[in-house]
C-alpha cells in the first residue's frame, strides 16, 4: 500500500498541474503512471474516447455480492493561487481550490490498498473529470459508463472540509449538498458616446439595476425558512471609459436544497431579467443550466450503514454536519445510483474556492483509513 510519504508526494505533484474540467490530460496521466505501479493482478482499468480524462479502475472482488463504487474528482478552478506554498500550481491562473488534488490522493491510497488485499466484492474507482463545470458524472452517466461489466450498485464519494477537524467524517442522512443553476445574463443594449448617454442605451447601469434587485429576491421572496443563494460571481461589460457599454454579461449560479427551490428562484430571476429589459428598454437573455448539478441526497439505508460504522469507530472522529449550499454533479449520480457523499474535514482557515486553499495533508490518512475499514465492513454484510 502507498505510505503517507508516498500520498503526500503524489498529492504535491497533484497540486502543481490543477486543469480545467475536461482539460485533465496531464491529471490523468499521472494518476494512471501512479495506477499502473501498483499490483495489477485483479486490476482493470478502463478510459473512454468520448469521456477523454477520465479514469475507471475495476478491483475483482474474490466472492462478489455487489459491485461498490468509488468516485474522485479531478478538476480545478481558474484561481490564481495564493498560498505561497513550494509546490504550488504551476499552471497559471488554475488552482485546486477545491482540494480535488487531496480527493484523488485519498482515492489511490484505498486502490492502492486493495490492490494488495483482494476485496470480497467488487470496487469501481471513478476518477472524475469537471466537477466543477460541465457535468463530468452527469456525462459519465449518459454516456453508459456504468453499465455491463462496469455497473456500480452503490456509490460512495467524499468532499474535502476546512471547518472540520483533519481527518474527521462528516455525514447526515438526507441533503448533504445544495442543487445549483449555472446563470447566464447577456444584457444588449446600445454602445455610445460618454457625452451623450440619451442617445446610447447603457448596459452598465442596467446590470448596476439588474444586480441590485436581485439581492431581494432571497431576502424578500422566499420563505426564510428554506435556504436559497443567488450569487453573480462574474461580470463583464465595456471597453474603455468613455464609451457606453452596449452590451454586459453577468455570470452566476443559483442554490437550493430543493428541487422545488431551486425553480423558484430560477422562475423569480427571469422575472427581474424581463423587469429590467422593460424598465431600461433593453434586451436581456437569461441562460440557466442546471446541468447534473441536483441535490446530493444521501440513500437512507446506505448512509445508515455508513453513519453507524464511522459513528462507532472509536478511530473515526464523526460529525453529524448541517446540509450546506455548495453544489456537486455526484449529485446526479447518487440520484441513479443509491450512494452516500460524505465530508473529509480538512482543517485550514481559508475556505473552498479560496486562493489560499491549503487542505491538511494530515487528513489523507486517516480518511484513507476509515473509508476502507468502512468498506470491508459493508462488503462483509
Ligand atoms: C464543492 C463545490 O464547490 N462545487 C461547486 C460545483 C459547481 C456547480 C456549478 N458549476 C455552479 O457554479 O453552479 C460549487 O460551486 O459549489
Amino acid at each position: 500500500m502507498l505510505k503517507e510519504a508516498d500520498l503526500i508526494a503524489i498529492r504535491r505533484h497533484l497540486h502543481q498541474i490543477p486543469e480545467l474540467a475536461l482539460h485533465e490530460f496531464q491529471t490523468q496521466a499521472y494518476l494512471l503512471s501512479v495506477i499502473k505501479q501498483l499490483p495489477q493482478d485483479w486490476l482493470t482499468i478502463r478510459t473512454s474516447k468520448e469521456l477523454p480524462t477520465m479514469i475507471m479502475v475495476k478491483v475483482q472482488g474474490q466472492k462478489p455480492k455487489r459491485t461498490i463504487g468509488y468516485r474522485a474528482d479531478i478538476d480545478a478552478l481558474p484561481v490564481t493561487e495564493a498560498t505561497g506554498l513550494a509546490f504550488s500550481s504551476q499552471h497559471p491562473g488554475v488552482m485546486h481550490a477545491c482540494g480535488h488534488d487531496l480527493h484523488m490522493t485519498v482515492a489511490l491510497g484505498i486502490l492502492s490498498y486493495f490492490s494488495e488485499h483482494q476485496p470480497q466484492d467488487n470496487l469501481i474507482f471513478f476518477f472524475q473529470p469537471a466537477e466543477e463545470a460541465e457535468s463530468g458524472g452527469k456525462k459519465a452517466y449518459e454516456l453508459g459508463l456504468f453499465t455491463g461489466d462496469w455497473q456500480i450498485d452503490e456509490f460512495y464519494g467524499l468532499h474535502d472540509n476546512p471547518n472540520l477537524p483533519a481527518g474527521a467524517i462528516g455525514c447526515r442522512q438526507g441533503t448533504l449538498f445544495a442543487g445549483t443553476t449555472e446563470v447566464n445574463i447577456d444584457l444588449w443594449g446600445k454602445s455610445g458616446h460618454a457625452a451623450f448617454p440619451q442617445k446610447a442605451q447603457d448596459t452598465v447601469v442596467a446590470s448596476a439595476a439588474l444586480i441590485m434587485q436581485v439581492q431581494t429576491i432571497i431576502s424578500r421572496e422566499i420563505n426564510p425558512i428554506e435556504a436559497g443563494v443567488i450569487t453573480l460571481g462574474k461580470i463583464r461589460a465595456g471597453s474603455i471609459r468613455n464609451v457606453i457599454a452596449g452590451h454586459a454579461r453577468i455570470e452566476g449560479t443559483i442554490r437550493g436544497l430543493t428541487q422545488t427551490m431551486i425553480e423558484e428562484l430560477d422562475q423569480k430571476l427571469q422575472a427581474v431579467c424581463d423587469g429590467i429589459a422593460l424598465s431600461y428598454g433593453i434586451k436581456v437573455e437569461l441562460e440557466l443550466n442546471q446541468g447534473g448539478y441536483w441535490p446530493v441526497e444521501n440513500n437512507p439505508l446506505l448512509t445508515q450503514k455508513f453513519i453507524d460504522y464511522m459513528s462507532t469507530n472509536p478511530e473515526v472522529e464523526y460529525v453529524e454536519t448541517p446540509p450546506a449550499m455548495t453544489g456537486e454533479d455526484f449529485g446526479y449520480l447518487l440520484a441513479k445510483i443509491p450512494g452516500t457523499m460524505f465530508w473529509l474535514g480538512v482543517a485550514d482557515t481559508h475556505q473552498l474556492h479560496s486562493a489560499e486553499f491549503n487542505p491538511s495533508e494530515q487528513a489523507i490518512m486517516p480518511g484513507i483509513t476509515a473509508i476502507i475499514g468502512f468498506l470491508q465492513a459493508r462488503m462483509a454484510q
